[in-house]
């Protein structure tokens, strides 16, 4: 079966193809691509713009914000070009760079993509209503039916969690879409939440002049990384002006003329914290409230259990999947992409050419998403960056490893002192005694997210610290730092 020939710019009339996307964000993108290169036909139906949260919302817009403060940081730290920094960021110019990456919230640019690559769109809403069937709710109300003849891949992706906070949900905060698409910068924003999201729009916030309070409930920011992760960037928030509030509950909200009041609890004392906006950064949740779980035996509201094929598991037939955020595995968009190759892969493979080779694939073969268990990487733009994959050394010991930890201070590195003066980092790898081969690696520092590729395929490839030995780091480069994590580990 060919790719559909009857779509045009986006639109299709058809309504039977060989495989049905739900989600045309990045996840559901790179699954319908993969999913059609053996010649099914594909569709994606998609509520709102192609694209994502990613691309209008999240990870670009957010890194469009961050990367002009780096920039005038890293300036700052080189004498010779910092004496020719003299003023601060000029915000109306950081929100139209921002905006230039949303292409103003117009998807056309990637619906292109989409007819370009032979997939067909159906704008709208989708719900199963039965095996490989949905229908699908325009925004006019009309509805069409969908049928599949072999899969559906569901790429719904997730949703902000508003926590059960007395009078939070009726102060109509800022969710994490409201701060990145920002067109206003307001005089001072209260954040909820020391993860990813807090710590990131905390950062970037501070640059552009707001001033910032961080209401964290926790003991440390960015808790599911290193300890001295989190410290480092609060340290950091703090000297950015920040006010950073750990061990705080956060135990009524109102509204008033002057802006919104948060009441916080810390270890029996009561604050009220007042700002302009408030963003609640406290998760996401799975996007399967409204999705039609319920007529394909599955629970709406639940994460799509899915295998390392990406089959949904407790659904017959082989024929439902899922990639992304939804699946409530990893929550980056790269590692859902990962999931879509793969997921992509076992359809092409199972209904569109030979299945052969593919139904009983290993670990580690392109139609298994093995790294998702222990091999993900993730860099937070927070500055330092925070750039780490696989296991932390807690997670080790809770997995069972019997592990050694070795660190070693970046700023002492060669490169890094050319980089910048006052350069100060960490970098730590947690080695597998039993096999010699590291199972996590964290580096904290500025713009250390490219040294963490290095770290990626050490893990994944489990090479061995005598192999890894033989990967000579140039000179002078901030990536010195494996040779001195290698003498640490005894070589
Ligand atoms: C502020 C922020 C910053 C981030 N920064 C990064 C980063 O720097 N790097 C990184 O790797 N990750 C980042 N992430 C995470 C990343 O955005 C997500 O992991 C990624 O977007 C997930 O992709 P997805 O395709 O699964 O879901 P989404 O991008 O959410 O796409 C799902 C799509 O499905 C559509 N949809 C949902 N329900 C239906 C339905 N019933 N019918 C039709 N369409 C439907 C939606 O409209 C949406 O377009 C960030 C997240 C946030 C919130
Ligand atoms: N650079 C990146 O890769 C990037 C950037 C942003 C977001 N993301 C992804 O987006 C997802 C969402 O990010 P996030 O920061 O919202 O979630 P998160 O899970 O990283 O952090 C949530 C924070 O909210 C706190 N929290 C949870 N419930 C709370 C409650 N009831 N009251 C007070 N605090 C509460 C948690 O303790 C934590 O500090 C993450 O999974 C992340 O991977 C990735």
């Amino acid at each position: 079966m060919s790719a559909s020939t009857e779509h045009q710019h986006g639109q299709t009339t058809e309504t039977t193809f060989d495989v049905i996307v739900v989600g045309a964000g990045a996840v559901g993108e790179n699954a319908a691509d993969r999913a059609g290169r053996t010649g099914l036909s594909v569709a994606v139906v998609e509520a709102e713009l192609v694209g994502g949260e990613c691309s209008y919302w999240a990870c670009m817009p957010s890194k469009a914000l961050l990367r002009p403060g780096a920039v005038l940081e890293a300036a700052r730290a080189v004498p010779g070009a910092a004496e020719m920094i003299t003023g601060t960021l000029d915000p109306a110019k950081v929100l139209a760079r921002r905006d230039s990456f949303t292409s103003g919230w117009d998807d056309s640019s990637q619906v292109e993509w989409l007819d370009g690559a032979g997939i067909a769109l159906v704008r709208g809403r989708a719900r199963l209503t039965g095996p490989k069937t949905l229908d699908v709710t325009t925004e006019d109300g009309s509805v069409t039916t969908l049928t599949a003849r072999h899969a559906v891949i569901l790429a719904t992706g997730s949703v902000p969690v508003v926590p059960p906070v007395d009078g939070l949900a009726e102060s109509n905060p800022w969710g994490s879409r409201e701060a990145s698409s920002v067109k206003d910068v307001p005089a001072s924003l209260a954040i909820m939440g020391g993860g990813v999201v807090g710590v990131e729009m905390a950062t970037a916030f501070a640059d552009l002049g707001t001033k910032v309070t961080l209401v964290v409930r926790g003991e440390r920011l960015l808790a599911a990384n290193e300890p001295f992760a989190g410290d480092a960037v609060a340290d950091s928030l703090r000297d950015l002006g920040v006010d950073v509030r750990l061990s705080t509950d956060v135990t009524s909200v109102e509204v008033h003329d002057d802006g919104t009041h948060l009441v916080t609890s810390s270890g029996g004392s009561t604050e009220t914290v007042v700002a302009e906006k408030l963003l609640v950064a406290t998760g996401r949740k799975p996007a399967t409230a409204d999705i039609g779980l319920e007529a394909v035996g599955l629970t709406a509201g639940d994460p799509l259990t899915v295998d390392d094929a990406m089959l949904v598991e407790g659904v017959e037939g082989g024929w439902l999947f899922a990639v992304g955020d939804v699946t409530g595995r990893v929550a980056t968009t790269h590692q859902g992409k990962y999931d879509a190759r793969v997921a992509g892969d076992v359809v092409a493979a199972r209904f569109g050419g030979s299945a052969e080779g593919e139904l009983d694939a290993p670990d580690w073969s392109r139609f298994r998403a093995t790294a998702d268990h222990q091999a993900v990487p993730q860099v937070v733009f927070s500055r330092p960056e925070v750039a780490s994959v696989g296991l932390t050394e807690q997670a080790a010991k809770d997995a069972g490893y019997l592990v050694d930890v070795f660190s070693y201070d970046l700023g002492s590195v060669a490169g890094a002192a050319v980089t910048a003066d006052g350069f100060t980092g960490t970098a730590q790898i947690v080695v597998d005694r039993d096999r010699g081969v590291i199972v996590g690696a964290t580096f904290v520092g500025p713009e250390v997210a490219e040294l963490l590729h290095a770290a990626t395929i050490a893990v994944v490839g489990e090479v061995p610290l005598d192999r890894l030995w033989h990967a000579v780091p140039s000179y002078p480069t901030v990536s010195e730092v494996w040779l001195r994590l290698l003498e640490a580990a005894g070589l």
